[in-house]
C-alpha cells in the first residue's frame, strides 16, 4: 500500500524552479530518504507533501488526501518536524507536548509519549536549556503526539554529535517498528544507508536516482552509497 504518491510535482519561487516534475511513491511502513545538494528542492517537496505549501503543478496524494485541499484532515494524520523548528525559549518540555496534543482531535497520550522517548526527567526543563540531542528528541516526540501514520523529518540529525545521532537513528527505527511511515531528508549517506529502505537522490528539482541503498550503490558502480551519491550529483552544491 502506498501512503504517498507524488506525480509530476512542480513548484517555483518567483522565477526559480525549486521542484521540476518530481514523481515518487512511499510505501506504508518504510523509511524513505530524500537526499541531494543544498537547494535541490528537498524541503519544498516535504512542505508540499505535508500541506504547508501549495504546489504549482502535478498530483499529490498523502494517505489518499490532497495535501493542500484536504490539509485540515491531513494534518490530523501526519507528523512534521521541519528544519530549524523552534519553540519559545521558556516553554517547558511537558508544556510543549501538552500544547501540541491540544492541536489534534485524537492525540496520543502525551505523558506516555514523554515516558517512552525518555523525556520524563526533562518534563519541567525549559526548551532553551536542552542540548541539541534532547531538543531533537523533543521534536520527534512532538511529531508523534498526533499519533500520526506518516512522519516527515527534515535534517533531524544535522548538528548532532555522533552519539546523539546514533540515538536518534534508534528512535527513527522505533517509529518504523510501530508501523509509521517515515520520510527522512538527510545530507548524510551513512545515515541513509543505515536507516532507509529506499532513497531518492534529487538535484535541481528532479529525481536523479531512486532505489534501495544497495541498488543505488550498485547502479553507481561505487564502493559505497556516498561514492554513488558523488558520482550521481557531481558532488557540488546548487
Ligand atoms: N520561501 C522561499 N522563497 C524563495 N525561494 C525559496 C524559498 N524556499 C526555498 N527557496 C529556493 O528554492 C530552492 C530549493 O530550496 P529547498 O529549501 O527546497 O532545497 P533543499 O534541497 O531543502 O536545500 P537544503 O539542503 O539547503 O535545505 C533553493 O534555490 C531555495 O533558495
Amino acid at each position: 500500500m502506498k501512503v504517498i504518491e507524488i506525480d509530476g510535482l512542480s513548484k517555483s519561487y518567483k522565477n526559480r524552479k525549486a521542484v521540476d516534475g518530481i514523481s515518487l511513491t512511499v510505501a506504508k511502513g518504510e523509511i524513505f530518504g530524500i537526499a541531494g545538494p543544498n537547494g535541490a528542492g528537498k524541503t519544498t517537496i516535504v512542505e508540499c507533501a505535508s500541506g504547508l505549501r501549495r504546489r504549482d503543478g502535478g498530483t499529490l496524494r498523502v494517505l489518499g488526501l490532497d495535501p493542500w485541499n484536504d490539509r485540515r484532515a491531513l494534518l490530523q494524520r501526519i507528523g512534521v518536524q521541519l528544519q530549524e523548528a523552534a519553540l519559545p525559549d521558556a516553554i517547558k518540555v511537558g508544556e510543549a507536548l501538552r500544547m501540541y496534543a491540544s492541536f489534534y482531535d485524537r492525540p496520543a497520550d502525551w505523558r506516555k509519549l514523554m515516558d517512552e522517548w525518555g523525556l520524563a526527567d526533562k518534563e519541567r526543563a525549559g526548551f532553551a536549556g536542552l542540548s541539541g540531542g534532547w531538543k531533537q528528541r523533543l521534536f520527534i516526540a512532538l511529531a508523534l503526539v498526533g499519533d500520526p501514520e506518516v512522519v516527515f523529518l527534515d535534517e533531524l540529525t544535522t548538528g548532532l554529535d555522533p552519539s546523539a545521532r546514533r540515538m536518534t537513528w534508534g528512535l527513527i527505527r522505533d517509529m518504523r517498528d510501530r508501523g509509521i511511515s517515515v520520510v527522512l531528508v538527510t545530507h548524510f549517506m551513512d545515515e541513509a544507508e543505515a536507516l532507509c529502505d529506499r532513497i531518492a537522490i534529487v538535484g535541481e528539482g528532479r529525481v536523479i536516482a531512486e532505489g534501495s541503498p544497495r541498488e543505488l550503490t550498485a547502479a553507481g558502480k561505487s564502493a559505497s552509497l556516498e561514492d554513488a551519491y558523488f558520482a550521481l550529483t557531481g558532488g557540488g552544491t546548487e
